[in-house]
């Protein structure tokens, strides 16, 4: 296994790892089995951790290794078979106030009928902020995704990116305290990926907004990442949560070519390859309802 140092060049929003900030997001001991019996699918064995307010955290594994569980769990759209989500201290029931989402599909998450405006503002009207204040929240979340000259458009009009861009925008003027994000630029071509991964850095930079990001991308993890959970095959477990100690000034072209971010990017494949080939942690063994130790291979 390549090792990796992780301790070093601290960035910039990282209270959770010295201990100075109660974390927003605590999973403890999550456990997900679809269905019941014979045809019961154990998606999540045991997840534990905790993400600090501020913090941009990347989860990658193997397809199929209960990502989308996971962020189904903790949005509060699926009950957990054991242990427990917290965000912000509230046991997660149901969909939390504090969260907004940005889904894969953009092109099934904006409402087509509806201007770029509409679609932004609406979650607003939902929560019910005034009408002057909703004015403010979606001109400022469209210019800050550089799209305040295409308000009256409608989302066909646009660009798969653009569209994202819309979703994104509609993310940040809910005044998220975690967002969300579920592969979102899996649909989109290289150059336009590249120049929302920088959006996103620039708005978790200007907003303060902890960001959990789900990707199949080793390197998008690496770039965007302050930390990258990596995690295993079903019935998942965390391989390893790997400290990204790239400077916090990132930049497409000479990030990607130092050194460290090729000695990240090679560990965490690396992990992934072996999470493929059913390497597991030691520590997840895992003690049944009945006694028995579970042991993982
Ligand atoms: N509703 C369901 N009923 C039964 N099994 C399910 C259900 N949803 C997901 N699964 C199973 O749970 C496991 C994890 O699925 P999940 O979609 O969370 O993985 P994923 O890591 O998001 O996959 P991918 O990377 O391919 O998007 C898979 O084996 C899947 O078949």
């Amino acid at each position: 296994m390549t090792s990796t140092p992780t301790s070093s060049a601290p960035n910039a929003a990282d209270p959770q790892r010295d201990g100075t900030a109660e974390p927003i997001l605590d999973v403890r001991g999550l456990r997900k089995i679809y269905g019941s019996g014979d045809g019961a699918v154990e998606a999540i064995r045991d997840l534990t951790f905790t993400i600090a307010p501020g913090e941009l955290t990347c989860i990658v594994g193997p397809s199929g290794a209960g990502k989308t569980t996971l962020l189904k769990c903790i949005a509060g759209l699926l009950d957990v078979t054991d242990g427990e989500i917290r965000l912000e201290g509230d046991l997660v029931t149901g969909p939390p106030k504090g969260m907004a989402i940005v889904f894969q599909e953009y092109g099934r998450s904006l409402f087509p009928w509806m201007t770029v405006w509409q679609n932004v503002e609406l979650p607003l009207k939902e929560k019910k902020v005034p009408a002057a204040e909703r004015k403010r929240l979606v001109t400022e979340a469209l210019e800050a995704v550089g799209l305040a000259d295409v308000h009256g458009a409608h989302p066909w009009q646009l660009s798969g990116g653009m569209q994202q861009r819309v979703a994104i925008a509609r993310a940040v003027a809910y005044e998220p305290h975690i967002l969300i994000m579920d592969e979102p630029f899996a649909a989109v071509d290289a150059q336009t990926r590249a120049e929302l991964e920088d959006l996103v850095r620039e708005l978790w930079h200007r907003l303060g907004v902890t960001v959990l990001f789900v990707t199949h991308d080793i390197e998008e993890s690496v770039y965007l990442g302050q930390r990258v959970l990596v995690l295993s095959n079903r019935p998942t477990v965390i391989m390893e949560d790997v400290r990204i100690d790239l400077p916090d000034e990132r930049d497409q072209l000479s990030t990607r070519s130092t050194k460290r971010f090729a000695e990240l990017r090679a560990h965490v494949y690396e992990l992934i390859q072996q999470a493929k080939g059913g390497r597991r942690p030691e520590t997840t063994a895992r003690t049944d309802e009945a006694g028995r130790r579970d042991e993982a291979v």
